[in-house]
């Protein structure tokens, strides 16, 4: 199957399911059995967030894989679970399902769709129904299977604590996780405050945890690279030298006039100047122009080298990495020895637009993974709904010649009941969830927070590359975040 196949095969897979339509979900599994959504799983997943109940029947009666897991671990049971439709569930209960099945501790560090950033491992399916206040799906499970009452996570919290401790992230204490609480367990409620405070000690803990695990990672990686080297370790000839080199104080002469304008203003000037030229396409979203067009601009010179860099990869043993699991086509600025561009953007750019535009929230934005992403035909196309691993994130498209591939935005994660789980229903058509969508052209860039869920759409014609910079503090404690 050709990747175009796989990209409209994959849209079509997810609207009709998302339709409830299980005859056409069947046509499209016969024709393209291995398809799956890479940021969902396979079609039980995706039937059992949507609640499709037809499809959820289909699928089982075929068969299919009833625990497999996506890329996080996930299985079916959970995802029926923290939508909380409890007639999916009883349907995967009565098939037996594993009611045992657990979460890993999860980042979503590689562009992955999908849950919060950081999730909590050793979760059940009564966990993540308690966690969502799901109450009539916390019924059905509790009914199942009382055991999952008992059994704690990897932070010591049994499913009735975690309906409480999610709930003291609240103003107040939501009827669901109530309910939950009630059918759970008929001990004394501790107070908000300690509530809030054991909330807080979990998410730190988690962090920890996956904190760890992710530095090392990262000295794997780096060792992995170190050993690999850059292009010019391996006797690759530049075609823009000095872009190697970088610093912020170069950037002034290739930035947009009217950018750097409001960048060298102080404090209180500043923010107004930001926010003339940064269009809020909707809330926390912001549009503007970065470089301004031109022969020998910063970006085409950047499109240039990259370009370089791979027809040259092509031909010598130096092994191009791609910069994560949603990315086939881009590169990573560091592995190139092209970081310096990353830091110096982050600098003289993010961090004080970022300062601007979300006053009092960034001080700090060191700790920075760059990469770009490209779209073509026969290649990818469109990026699926995902959160970003960073707090701010900078999208600068680089140029090319393109039709569609406009990015979407739904709201931010953990407002309201915006789909994190949940795919775009495919192409620029009607998505209740979307907010605003933004037409890139050369030079222009998008500013905005790393959890606010987006994706981009189908590109139709042509060729598509930009630079993004996820941006974020270094060490700093994060808050714990409101929900509600
Ligand atoms: O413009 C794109 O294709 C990628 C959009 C995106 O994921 C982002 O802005 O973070
Ligand atoms: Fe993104």
């Amino acid at each position: 199957m050709s990747s175009a196949d796989s990209v409209s095969d994959k849209q079509e897979l997810l609207s009709a399911i998302a339709n409830d339509d299980a005859e056409q979900m069947s046509i499209i599994l016969q024709r393209s059995p291995s398809c799956v959504i890479e940021s969902v799983g396979s079609a039980l997943h995706v039937a059992a967030m949507y609640g499709s109940i037809a499809c959820t029947e289909h699928l089982l009666q075929e068969s299919c894989e009833l625990n497999c897991e996506d890329k996080d671990g996930h299985t079916p049971l959970h995802y029926a679970a923290v939508e909380g439709d409890p007639e999916i569930l009883q349907m995967l209960i009565s098939a037996r399902a594993d009611l045992y099945s657990t979460t890993r501790d999860t980042r979503a560090r590689l562009m992955s769709g999908g849950l919060v950033i950081d999730m909590a491992g050793g979760r059940n399916s009564l966990h993540l129904a308690a966690e969502n206040g799901n109450s009539e799906a916390a019924e059905v499970l509790y009914r199942a299977c009382p055991q999952l009452a008992e059994l704690e996570d990897l932070d010591g919290a049994r499913p009735r604590d975690v309906a409480l401790r999610e709930g003291a992230r609240a103003a107040t204490i939501s009827a669901g996780r109530k309910a939950v609480v009630d059918l759970l367990g008929a001990e004394p409620i501790p107070s908000q405050e300690e509530l809030r405070a054991q909330a807080q000690a979990d998410v730190a803990k988690g962090r920890k945890r996956l904190d760890l695990a992710e530095a090392a990672q990262k000295v794997r990686l780096a060792e992995e690279k170190a050993l690999n080297g850059t292009p010019a370790d391996h006797g690759y000839q530049s075609r823009w030298p000095k872009l190697y080199g970088l610093q912020g104080s170069d950037l002034h002469s290739l930035l947009h006039p009217d950018l750097v304008a409001a960048l060298s203003l102080k404090a209180d000037a500043r923010r107004e100047a930001v926010f003339k030229i940064c269009e809020e396409i909707t809330p926390g979203v912001y549009a503007f122009q970065c470089i301004s067009d031109g022969t020998a601009a910063l970006n085409q010179q950047l499109l240039e080298e990259l370009d370089n860099i791979e027809s040259w990869a092509a031909e010598s043993p130096w092994q191009l990495s791609r910069p994560n699991s949603m990315n086939r086509y881009g590169v990573v600025l560091q592995d190139v020895g092209l970081g310096a561009i990353a830091q110096s953007l982050t600098t003289a750019v993010v961090l004080p637009l970022a300062a601007a535009l979300w006053p009092g929230r960034f001080s700090d934005l060191s700790d920075i993974h760059a990469f770009t992403v490209r779209y073509r035909e026969n290649e990818d196309r469109l990026l699926d709904t995902h959160v970003d691993s960073s707090d701010v994130t900078l999208n600068l498209c680089l140029g090319g010649s393109f039709e569609g591939g406009d990015v979407y935005f739904h709201g931010p994660a953990g407002e309201g009941r915006d789909p994190m789980t949940s795919p775009h229903p495919g192409g620029p058509g009607p998505c209740s969830h979307c907010r605003a969508s933004h037409q890139h052209h050369s030079g222009t860039a998008l500013i905005h927070l790393g959890n606010h869920i987006h994706g981009a759409h189908q590109l139709r014609k042509g060729r598509r590359t930009n630079l993004i910079l996820w941006c974020r503090a270094g060490q700093k404690e994060a808050a714990l975040p409101e929900l509600d």
